[in-house]
């Protein structure tokens, strides 16, 4: 492909350069690059423009203000990250026919995994990109970010589209979408699944929290698509004002749902059976999976798989087959005494307590939770998460999570605040040790906050080093030490 067929703006003498590929790390670059050169949190790519143009790069899409030799294209434009992403999307060709994204505090991934299985079920090729990484029916790759950058995530599309993956759903994340990192290729369907506090650090105010994540209804989404939102939450209202202002179809979904109504939820001892009305239908589903939480995310999955345009009576038929996803509510292990030892990635206030009361009906005796928060990321929601747990649970045990650059004891101690009655132990795998010690057989132990997580993150920049660490398997050893 020519420059010139990427970006208009391209001076002639340029415009026939082939261009062989985009990046935005300029160790990335190689002859033939497009560099995108953008202003960070901790590094200005702005810098690294000479060294991207000696590597080869051929043109550089930065402000207005960048110093770009006049042997390369200079692509201006006031938000660079965008029409380095709109280039990249020009370049990064087939893409799936169907793509859906899924935004919200909590229940991100879940939903793009459930939606990628109801895909799966109903003959599709099918994948999902988020926290897990980047998941197809064979295999899974992780990105290590939620959202990935524009270059990952454009070239996993297009890859995937060369392979026959017809059906992708992606997580947006606030960060990502407030860097451009999912846009130029069509999507058809948006998600919503709930708003509560989190990333604070970065977004600074709820305002700004909740401002992000709507960019994906009021500019990524495609102007015909549909947003399907979880219309018990709060905010559910105003999203959907929100997408009928702009003209896009919805399709809600909950106990206050229009057109996937849940009308009852019943747990049952492995998971629950759910009554829901969708067009003049009720179907009866038994859930395999345990939780409101899980019900919620379920039945979103299940909104985008017929806004994607699938079968109501397959779609719900499948909903009853759907696998746990990992690190969510993940039954590790029973304990030699009997007590079940649930994994779950509640990091946030909300989830805590979603988490907590998922369980609640399961346990005639004591619910134990086990669980920290992480550091270098925002410190408001540990004593919100601290009163959760003292309110919710009958022993807390407060752990280390991934401290990263922070003292761990500090971050401990700001949750302990909050939760004077619960007990401090730093180090996890002690803490979990000390949980399954505790248990009698009509208890459960929740793992709260790590999930999948394979590491746990300690210190900052150089020196930052991730220990193996999986709260799955450290509770099956810890399990096993204790039988044998
Ligand atoms: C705060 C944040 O989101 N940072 C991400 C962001 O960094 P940034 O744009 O601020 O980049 P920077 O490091 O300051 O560098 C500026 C520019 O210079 C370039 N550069 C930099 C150094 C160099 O030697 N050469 C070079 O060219 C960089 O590639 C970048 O384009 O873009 C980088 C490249 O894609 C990401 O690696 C980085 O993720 C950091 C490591 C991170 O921890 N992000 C987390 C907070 C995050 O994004 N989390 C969300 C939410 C999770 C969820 O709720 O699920 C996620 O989507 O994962
Ligand atoms: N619909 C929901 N409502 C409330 N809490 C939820 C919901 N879905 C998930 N959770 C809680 O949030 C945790 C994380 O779930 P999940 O990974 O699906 O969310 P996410 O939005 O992808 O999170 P992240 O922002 O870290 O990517 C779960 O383990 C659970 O505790
Ligand atoms: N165990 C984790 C969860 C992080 C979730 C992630 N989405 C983020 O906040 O970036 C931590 O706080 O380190
Ligand atoms: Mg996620």
């Amino acid at each position: 492909m020519r420059l010139g067929s990427i970006f208009s703006a391209v001076p002639a003498t340029l415009a026939d350069q082939p261009v062989t590929g985009f990046a935005i790390d300029h160790r990335k670059v190689a002859p033939g690059t497009v560099f995108g050169a953008f202003r960070g949190a901790r590094f200005n790519g702005e810098d690294f423009i000479a060294d991207a143009v000696e590597a080869g790069a051929i043109a550089v899409v930065a402000s207005d203000q960048a110093d770009v030799p006049s042997s390369v294209a200079h692509i201006v434009d006031d938000e660079p990250r965008r029409a380095f992403a709109q280039g990249a999307a020009r370049y990064f060709r087939p893409v799936p026919s169907t793509v859906a994204a899924v935004t919200g505090t909590n229940g991100k991934t879940s939903t793009a995994e459930m939606t990628r299985q109801l895909w799966h079920m109903a003959g599709f090729g099918a994948a999902s990109i988020g926290t897990l990484g980047v998941t197809t029916s064979f295999d899974q790759n992780r990105t290590g970010l939620t959202t990935p950058d524009i270059v990952t995530f454009l070239n996993n599309m297009s890859g995937m589209a060369r392979q026959g993956i017809s059906h992708v759903i992606f997580e947006a994340s606030s960060h990502g979408l407030s860097q451009f990192r999912t846009e130029g290729l069509p999507v058809k369907i948006a998600a919503f699944t709930n708003f509560s506090r989190d990333h604070l650090d970065y977004h600074g105010t709820m305002e700004a929290y909740f401002a992000a994540k709507m960019r994906l209804f009021d500019e990524v989404v495609d102007s015909d698509g549909t947003a399907v939102i979880w219309a018990d939450d709060p905010k559910s209202l105003e999203v959907q004002e929100r997408c009928e202002t702009r003209g896009l179809k919805t399709l809600s979904v909950g106990e206050a749902g229009d057109d996937i109504v849940l009308v009852s939820r019943t747990p049952t001892p492995l998971g629950q059976v759910l009554m829901v009305e969708h067009q003049g239908k009720t179907y009866r589903i038994s859930l395999p999976l345990i939780g409101a939480y899980q019900a919620a995310n379920a039945l979103t999955s299940a909104g985008i798989a017929i806004a994607a345009g699938d079968e109501a009576d397959q779609v719900f038929d499948h909903v009853a087959r759907l696998q746990p996803v990992r690190g969510r509510l993940e039954r590790a292990v029973i304990a030699s005494n009997g007590a079940p030892v649930y994994v779950d990635y509640a990091h946030t206030p909300d989830a805590l307590a979603s988490a907590i009361s998922a369980l609640r009906p399961h346990v005639t005796g004591k619910l134990i939770c086990v669980f920290g928060a992480g550091g270098d990321r925002d410190s408001g929601k540990r004593p919100e998460m601290g009163k959760i747990a003292q309110a919710h649970a009958d022993h807390v045990i407060v752990t280390d999570d991934n401290p990263r650059g922070e003292d761990p004891s500090a971050i401990r101690a700001e949750i302990l605040a909050a939760a004077p009655d619960a007990e401090d132990i730093g180090d996890r795998r002690s803490a979990i040790a000390h949980a399954l010690s505790m248990a009698g057989s009509e208890d459960i132990v929740l793992l709260a906050g790590k999930g999948h997580e394979q590491g746990q993150i300690i210190g900052r920049g150089e020196d930052q080093r991730v220990l193996p660490f999986d709260d799955v398997e450290v509770a099956r050893q810890v399990a096993g030490e204790a039988v044998a």
